[in-house]
Order: structure tokens, then C-alpha cells, then sequence
């Protein structure tokens, strides 16, 4: 079937009973962050392109259909990270590595060549014996990487490469991917829950909720326009919706009171404190008025205000630090 919308990157539109209803394209050598609550739909998007969950719809990849007619998992020119599994815990890290080409019919003195010099790639060639359960979490998932990236995969799919692994492991990975995803020249999609991950890794954003794309753009797009309140709170903004048209503020700009604030130019809450937390050099405060709303306050003044979870406070917001925009047609 003649399909006009294929191109050397991806294009699809996957559809999944009751799960999933997206439609993706993306350049080659785009990385995209595909990030959105638990449930939205993302761990089924991946494995939906892979072919590893049925799905109604098409797929292109690299300029070659996946779907007209239909191509088997194993001959898809993709590469996979999954968070829990991955490896073969029968074969060594350098077996693991050399699969992948193996099963392309790359001999397997080649295949150990390239195998290896992923691994060194990733500092972890001397492991290259060691089997995975002889492994760190980082270390297995730095093979894992190198396993997917060695076969220069047309589409690479890492569903919460880092999940699971200590804070300066998953931090050291994260500069290591970035620094291969940027030679990488096929498209890579990377499911997190991390917005540094999507601000730093990802060319493009895609917003998944309840199944469908909520919203897509570049990072620096959605982490200040979020139309959903998951993305909304993981870049820490308030976001207000009124149909179309959200309007959104820092919670630095938002002055916290016990008193009614005086003022016509002002937006004015009333609500009660949820919590606190430490947020920087200030206090973050969650109050719960007709809709949950974060401000930034200095320790001193959480203190003078006697802030504490219960307490009634009044929020404000000056007219001139609201944004209001209207969501782009889709
Ligand atoms: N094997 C399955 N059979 C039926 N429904 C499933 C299956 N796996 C997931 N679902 C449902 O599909 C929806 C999307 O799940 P999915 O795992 O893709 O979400 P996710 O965005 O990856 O979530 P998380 O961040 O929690 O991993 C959820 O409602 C989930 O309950």
C-alpha cells in the first residue's frame, strides 16, 4: 500500500483497545521524551511500535513500512531498553551485546569487535565476561544500552532507563546516553518520569494522557506551557485550565497571606495548607483552594505565617506575572 507519509524517521499512528490512541512522527536523529502519569499509555506506545503488543494503525520507520505488510518483531531494525529485564542472564555482557548483530548475520568475530567496543564505550569493557547477575544495576543497564545502540537500530526505545538506580549512577548514565544519543542518527524515544531527563535528553516532548497525545513540542515549549496538570506539577508551574485556554504562574510569584489581599490587579485563593517541603533555598507550599496550588516562600516567612498542614492561608498573584495562552489546535 502506498503510504505518503513515510520518512526517513518515524511516522506512526498506533491504536490500542481501550489503551492507547497516538499518533507520533519524529526527524531521524530526534530523541523523544515521552513522558505523562501512570497508565497514560507510554510503556504501550513502545511496545506497540515494537510490534510486541497488537496495535490497529501504521507504523514507519527509516522510510520502510512495519505494518504494509507486516514485519516481525525480530526484523524490525529497532533496539529496546526496559527498565526491569533486558539481559540474557545466561550470557555473558559481550554475548549480550553481540546478540543483536549476530542475529543480523554479522559474523562473530565482527560481531565480538563491535560487541566489545560498545562496551568500552560505556567503561565497562572489562566486564565483558561477567554475566549479568555478576553486574551492578548500572553496570547491566550501561550493557543494556550498548546492546541496543550497537546494531545502529533505525528506532530506539529506552522505556525508564534510569528507574531503579541510585542518584549519581542514574546521573553519570544519563550524561554517558546523551553523549552517544547525540551521534545516534536514527530516532529514539525515551519514556521517563524525569523532567531533567526530558529537558535534557530530548529534542521534542510528547505528552501522553489517558491514551492520547495531550501536547508536543520542544522541551523548553512544554515545560512552560504544560496543558496537563502531571507535566504542569513536574516542572513545578501552577496551571490553571478554562477550556482552551490555561493560564499559568511560577509559585515564586505567588504571595501567601493570612489575611484577605487588598488589590484589584491580583488573583486571590483561599484554601488550606496540604504540605510543605523544601524546595531550594525556600519553603514550597501546597494548599488545596478549588484546585491545588504551589507557592514559594522564604523559611522566614513560612515561619512568621505559621505555616503548617491545616493552616487556612489566602494566595495571591499579581495580574502581570499570570501567562495566559490558548492551546494550539492539534
Ligand atoms: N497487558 C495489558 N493488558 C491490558 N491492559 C493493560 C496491559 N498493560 C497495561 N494495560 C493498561 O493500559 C494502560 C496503559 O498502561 P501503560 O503501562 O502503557 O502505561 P504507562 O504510561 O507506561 O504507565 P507507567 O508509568 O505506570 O509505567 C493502563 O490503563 C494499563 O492498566
Amino acid at each position: 500500500m502506498a503510504d505518503d507519509t513515510m520518512t526517513a524517521g518515524l511516522s506512526a499512528t498506533v491504536r490500542v483497545d481501550g489503551r492507547l490512541d497516538a499518533t507520533i512522527t519524529a526527524d531521524a536523529g530526534d530523541v523523544v521524551a515521552v513522558i505523562g502519569p501512570n497508565g497514560a499509555g507510554k510503556t504501550t506506545l513502545l511496545r506497540a511500535l515494537a510490534g510486541l503488543v497488537p496495535a490497529a494503525g501504521q507504523v514507519s520507520v527509516g522510510g520502510r513500512s512495519w505494518t504494509s505488510p507486516p514485519v516481525l518483531v525480530r526484523d524490525r531494525n529497532l533496539g529496546f531498553v526496559f527498565q526491569d529485564q533486558s539481559l540474557f542472564p545466561h550470557l555473558s555482557a559481550l554475548d549480550n551485546v553481540a546478540f543483536g548483530l549476530r542475529s543480523r548475520g554479522t559474523s562473530r568475530a565482527e560481531a565480538d569487535a563491535t560487541a566489545r567496543a560498545w562496551l568500552e564505550r560505556f567503561g565497562v569493557g572489562d566486564l565483558a565476561a561477567r554475566r549479568p547477575r555478576e553486574l551492578s544495576g548500572g553496570q547491566a543497564q550501561r550493557v543494556a544500552i550498548a546492546r541496543a545502540l550497537a546494531p545502529a537500530p533505525d528506532l530506539l526505545l529506552l522505556d525508564e532507563p534510569f528507574a531503579g538506580l541510585d542518584v549519581g549512577v542514574a546521573t553519570a548514565l544519563r550524561i554517558e546516553l546523551a553523549r552517544h544519543l547525540a551521534s545516534y542518527d536514527g530516532v529514539a524515544l525515551l519514556v521517563t518520569h524525569d523532567a531533567i531527563d526530558a529537558l535534557t535528553l530530548a529534542d521534542r516532548v510528547l505528552v501522553l494522557d489517558e491514551g492520547v497525545v495531550a501536547q508536543t513540542g520542544a522541551p523548553r515549549d512544554v515545560a512552560a506551557r504544560p496543558v496537563t496538570d502531571h507535566v504542569a506539577r513536574l516542572v513545578g508551574l501552577n496551571v490553571i485550565r478554562e477550556g482552551e485556554t490555561f493560564r499559568s504562574f511560577s509559585p515564586s510569584a505567588v504571595t501567601v497571606s493570612l489575611g484577605q489581599p487588598e488589590g484589584s490587579a491580583r488573583h486571590r485563593w483561599h484554601g488550606a495548607v496540604l504540605g510543605l517541603a523544601p524546595h531550594g533555598d525556600a519553603v514550597r507550599v501546597l494548599v488545596a483552594a478549588d484546585r491545588e496550588l504551589i507557592a514559594d516562600v522564604t523559611p522566614a516567612a513560612a515561619a512568621e505565617l505559621g505555616l503548617a498542614p491545616g493552616r487556612e492561608v489566602w494566595l495571591s498573584v499579581k495580574q502581570t506575572a499570570v501567562e495566559t495562552w490558548s492551546r494550539d489546535p492539534a
